[in-house]
């Protein structure tokens, strides 16, 4: 039935059964596990008859781990190469962690096979077991229970979430759960591990909610670092299969930096004496001197005497094979690096092994005061993660070495936060390497490379826009058209848009260097862009004469967007106007004052200027008695001025506000901020001016009426109303619904000729309570009856 191992057998103190001591001869094979039968045979004994290994202390996985397991388990994902993948990437991470250290603390090393920064696989037929191994930093005690199962990682749930919807194991990497996937071909496996501040431990679980640790007292020590020994199910027997398993590491870890070794057998052709019949040599084959005799008779026939006879035979012999070259493509010359291997490369840095090409890449090497050399890549897709608390997490994809030796993947200072995007590394000759990570993070030469990998990083993103011919004009269309991988570019900028584009906006707003750059590598829809993204350069070429300034608006949705009344005269004029309809933009456009000595003008608050118009000086004086009459009628609210409008056609007001305080818009999303500070808010809330159109026929209206009697009662109230109706269209949210929804009902009751008067029938509250109980109770008496149940009168 294969190893067991039960949850703690509660009493049953004769199924424990301690595993024998290995004996010595296990510590001379390179691996704990022997091709040597007897061992093999022992193995295999103390591994079957032990059920639980009464040392052992026991633990249960955190409930969301168990969760994990048991989807992994029962997964019918089909490639499930992929553990081999998580295994040495875990190994490959271990190796680096002690090399890191070993640079500030020689001794940490140790000596002989134990200072091996190596990797080595193991397979073992008769036991039905895989197992891998690194001398990387090792897990203690605690080390295991914590990462092996009783702290889900935050990844944990989001992983969870992720396998229900899409069933894609493929990404369980990027989660920070890869070691799990062992589950998908083992249903026994021991983690074996030594750290240099600990004393040996097996952590063992058979995926049933629980694991145990054991202090290790019968494998062989392993000096420093970790092996996994894989039990494999019957269905995966295939793992154990040489040829397989050297395909995989070659497929999966091309970019591992350390040597990674399989304990390989090979078919070898060794010399051995010939047959006794044609074998004359004495010397060399000691096992044929019984047969001298006829060798003699040869001997005297031969005319080459001195040669000795022998054969070539085939025969099994076993050794470490070396499965990679630890080439860093790095530092090869872009020209030779194929666009496949940059892919693959990819791949492995971002632990995504779909088939998707990242969007770009840029591999260069800087000179000059600070020598490094870099590659950066623009994923096909954003992680899941990007935006989730976007200032407070640390995470950055960039991976530090100095020298070939990895530093660290979470150095903040490389790039800034929206670039967070990029994945890639960085490897610097220019820094020192035997400092801790915390000088390094002070170390001068950090600023000139991250300057420099920020300009290389807009080039590279510039780049995929410059590649994509729906990016460019018509006129440069054709040339685009012409070169070759045409097909995969287009569009390529709109993708990379939609996935990275909230990036490039929290780059304008951060990056106060680079925000020229950053704007020109902004997209958006526009009044003329036709369902399309455009750019500010097409913008600007689409700029009509005259024209200072560039006009957007925002708000929640481009539809609710393009039917607003701040447009109107605009479109009319055919002037483009930019739709700005994420909450970030607000913050953008706080940022983003001009682009290319062109000013932005929100066309929601004041200051909009269409080119002079000889008749709006006459316009504003002869309604300068309304405008006046109406901020009067208003002083009920905070109106800051009524003023005549130049951006309206059909509507006959708006409602615009000052120029540096918020838009509607802004105070909308404000609003909807769980923890927004009111008062606040009432100070940033912009001034208010009621725009009104003096072509419409209730503002003529208006005027003609007040200027009989300003008095005017329904002018009044029209003029409170519209007010009200205003604020709505223009995105406001109204402070006092209740006022605004009787003032219609008032203007519905003229309409229909009823008596402003009338008024609301009065309810005759004593019956009708009256009559409620007796239905009830009629109702109650109905159910009891049909039923004859005494609990139907509970439920109703
Ligand atoms: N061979 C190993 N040597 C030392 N520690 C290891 C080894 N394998 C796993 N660990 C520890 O267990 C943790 C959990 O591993 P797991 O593979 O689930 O996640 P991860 O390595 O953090 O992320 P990823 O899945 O992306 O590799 C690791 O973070 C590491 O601390």
């Amino acid at each position: 039935e294969g190893p067991r191992f039960h949850a703690k057998a509660d009493g049953d103190a004769d199924e424990v059964v301690d595993p024998p001591k290995v004996e010595e001869k296990i510590g001379a094979v390179p691996h704990g596990l022997s091709t040597d039968s007897d061992v093999v045979k022992r193995e295999s004994e103390s591994i079957s008859k032990r059920s639980l290994r009464s040392s052992g202390e026991k633990f249960e996985f955190q409930a969301e781990v168990s969760r994990l397991m048991d989807i992994i388990i029962n997964s019918l994902y089909s490639n499930k190469d992929i553990f081999l993948r998580e295994l040495i990437s875990n190994a490959s991470d271990a190796l680096d962690k002690i090399r890191f250290l070993s640079l500030t603390d020689k001794e940490i090393l140790g000596e002989g096979d134990n200072s091996k920064l190596e990797i080595q696989i193991k397979l073992d037929k008769a036991n039905k077991i895989l197992s891998i191994r690194d001398r990387g930093i090792g897990m203690t005690k605690e080390d295991l229970i914590k990462n092996l199962g009783t702290i889900a990682k935050s990844g944990t749930s989001a992983f969870v979430e992720k396998m229900q919807t899409s069933g894609d194991l493929n990404l369980i990497g990027q989660f920070g759960v890869g070691f799990y996937s062992v589950y998908l071909v083992a249903d026994y496996v021991e983690v074996i591990s030594k750290h240099n501040d600990d004393k040996q431990h097996v952590w063992e679980s058979k995926a049933d909610g629980a694991f145990a640790i054991s202090e290790d007292t019968w494998n062989e020590p392993l000096g420093r670092g970790t092996e996994i020994r894989l039990h494999l199910r019957d269905e995966a027997q295939e793992y154990l299969e040489e040829g397989k398993l050297k395909d995989l590491v070659k497929r999966y870890s091309e970019f591992i930096n350390f040597p990674i070794y399989i304990w390989g057998s090979k078919e070898v052709e060794v010399e051995v004496p010939a047959d006794e019949d044609e074998s004359n040599d004495e010397e060399e084959s000691p096992e044929s001197s019984s047969e001298e005799g006829e060798d003699d008779a040869e001997k005297s026939e031969d005319e080459d005497s001195d040669k000795p006879k022998t054969k070539k035979v085939k025969e099994t012999t076993y050794d470490w094979e070396l499965l990679n070259d630890v080439k860093a493509i790095w530092l090869r010359s872009p020209k030779e690096v194929t666009e496949e291997e940059y892919t693959k490369f990819y791949h492995s840095l971002a632990k995504d092994f779909g088939d998707e090409k990242p969007m770009s890449w840029s591999h260069f090497n800087a000179e000059g005061d600070v020598e490094f050399k870099a590659v950066l890549f623009v994923p096909p897709k954003a992680p899941h993660d990007l935006y989730e608390s976007y200032y407070n997490s640390k995470k950055s994809n960039l991976k530090l070495y100095v020298r070939r030796v990895f530093i660290s993947d979470e150095f903040d200072e490389l790039l800034p936060k929206y670039l967070n995007f990029l994945l890639g590394l960085v490897d610097s000759d220019t820094l020192p390497l035997n400092v801790s990570r915390e000088m390094l993070q002070q170390h001068s030469s950090l600023k000139t490379i991250k300057k420099k990998l920020i300009r290389k990083a807009l080039d590279m993103i510039r780049k995929i826009a410059d590649e994509d011919p729906d990016e460019s004009s018509d006129k440069e269309k054709k040339d685009v058209e012409k070169s070759s991988d045409n097909d995969e570019k287009k569009g390529q900028y709109t993708r990379f848009w939609n996935e990275f584009g909230k990036s490039i906006k929290l780059g304008i707003i951060e990056d106060a260097t680079n925000r020229n750059r950053l704007a020109k590598l902004l997209r958006f829809e526009s009044t003329k862009s036709d369902g399309k993204l455009t750019s500010l350069d097409q913008y600007i070429s689409r700029m009509k004469s005259g024209q200072k300034d560039i006009f957007y608006i925002t708000g929640s949705s481009k539809e609710q967007l393009e039917k607003s009344p701040f447009l109107e005269r605009l479109k009319k004029k055919n002037y483009e106007v930019i739709f700005f309809t994420d909450p970030v933009d607000e913050y953008l456009m706080q940022y983003l004052m001009d682009y290319e000595d062109k000013k932005f003008q929100n066309v929601s608050k004041e200051g909009l200027k269409l080119g002079k118009d000889s008749k709006d000086k006459e316009l504003k004086e002869s309604f300068k008695d309304l405008t006046k009459w109406w901020k009067t009628a208003l002083s009920f609210d905070n109106v800051d001025d009524v003023k005549v409008s130049n951006r309206l056609d059909n509507t006959p007001c708006v409602v615009v506000t000052s120029k540096y305080g918020w838009s509607a818009n802004m105070e909308r999303i404000m609003q909807s901020q769980t923890l927004s500070d009111a008062s606040k808010q009432a100070y940033m809330r912009g001034k208010r001016v009621l725009e009104i159109n003096p072509r419409h026929p209730i503002v003529k209206d208006l005027r003609e009426r007040i200027v009989k009697d300003p008095e005017d009662e329904g002018a009044k109230q029209a003029a409170k109303l519209m007010y009200q109706t205003a604020l709505l269209e223009s995105g406001f949210i109204l402070s006092d619904p209740k006022d605004f929804a009787s003032q219609i009902y008032d203007t519905v009751k003229t309409s229909l000729n009823i008596s402003p008067d009338a008024t609301v029938d009065e309810e005759e509250e004593a019956e009708v309570e009256a009559e409620t109980e007796s239905k009830g109770t009629e109702a109650e008496e109905s159910i009891k009856s049909e039923t004859g149940d005494e609990a139907a009168k509970d439920e109703l």
